[in-house]
């Protein structure tokens, strides 16, 4: 459980228990940047409107990382204290290796469907199921979805996970495409909080 400004927000690490309804975002969200955010801060508005609980469905490492197509831009802990600071009632974090990333687009969409969503944001471009055979059209015909608008940086570019990497490389820390809070991904190693993750016993339960 995390809390900020009052407001509660949950993490399940691994299958969450079953929901009568809820709003969705889905991400691996690795820096959580301004893209990220405009995506969560839509479930969270979405959830508030329609009195369901706000979801955040997210991948530890990010899948890239796991394939050896990126480094990460931050732990987990840096990732759920950045998004639990927008809102969201929960955070799912799917442990990701070799036999989640086997999961077919059909076995992923069985395991969102018993959190019962109701509406799910994500961007144009998201992938999902072994060999990344899922995609929106597919997402679409099981749920209602909402694509988000790329979100921009000054110079008109998307951003983007990977541009904030290459910006890292180049030894700059992108903190404008970040938003509030920039620093605790900016800062030192060895000055991030540590959070209690409760929920290390429900990395089990996919069927
Ligand atoms: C069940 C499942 C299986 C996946 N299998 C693969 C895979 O075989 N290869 C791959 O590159 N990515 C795989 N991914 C990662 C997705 O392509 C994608 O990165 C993830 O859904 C997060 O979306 P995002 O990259 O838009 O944040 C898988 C994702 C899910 C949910
Ligand atoms: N700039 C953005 N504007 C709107 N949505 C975005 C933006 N960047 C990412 N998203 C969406 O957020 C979700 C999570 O994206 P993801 O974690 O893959 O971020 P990314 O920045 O695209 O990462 P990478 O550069 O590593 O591919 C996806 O549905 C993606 O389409």
């Amino acid at each position: 459980m995390l809390e900020f400004g009052g407001a509660v927000t949950e993490v399940s690490l691994g299958a969450p228990a079953p929901m009568a309804g809820s709003v969705l975002a889905i991400g691996a969200f690795d820096g959580v940047h301004l893209g990220h955010q405009r995506l969560i801060q839509a479930a969270v508005a979405d959830g508030w409107r329609l009195g369901l609980q706000s979801v955040i469905w997210t991948f530890d490492p990010p899948p890239k990382v796991v394939f050896g197509r990126a480094a990460p831009l931050c732990g987990l802990e840096e990732k759920l204290t950045r998004i639990a600071r927008l809102g969201p009632d929960l955070i799912v974090v799917i442990p990701f290796g070799p036999s989640y990333a086997a999961r077919t687009a059909a076995q992923f969409i069985a395991d969102l469907t018993r959190i019962s969503p109701r509406h799910i944001h994500v961007g144009a471009d998201f992938r999902f199921g072994a060999r990344q055979s899922g995609d929106v059209a597919l997402l679409a015909e099981h749920f209602p979805v909402t694509l988000a608008a790329p979100v921009c940086c000054a110079a008109g570019e998307t951003i983007s996970s990977t541009r904030l990497r290459d910006l890292r490389t180049r030894g700059e820390c992108g903190s404008a495409l970040m938003g509030p809070e920039a620093a605790l991904i900016c800062a030192p190693s060895g000055a991030h909080m540590t959070l209690n993750l409760h929920h290390r016993e429900a990395m089990d339960g996919w069927n």
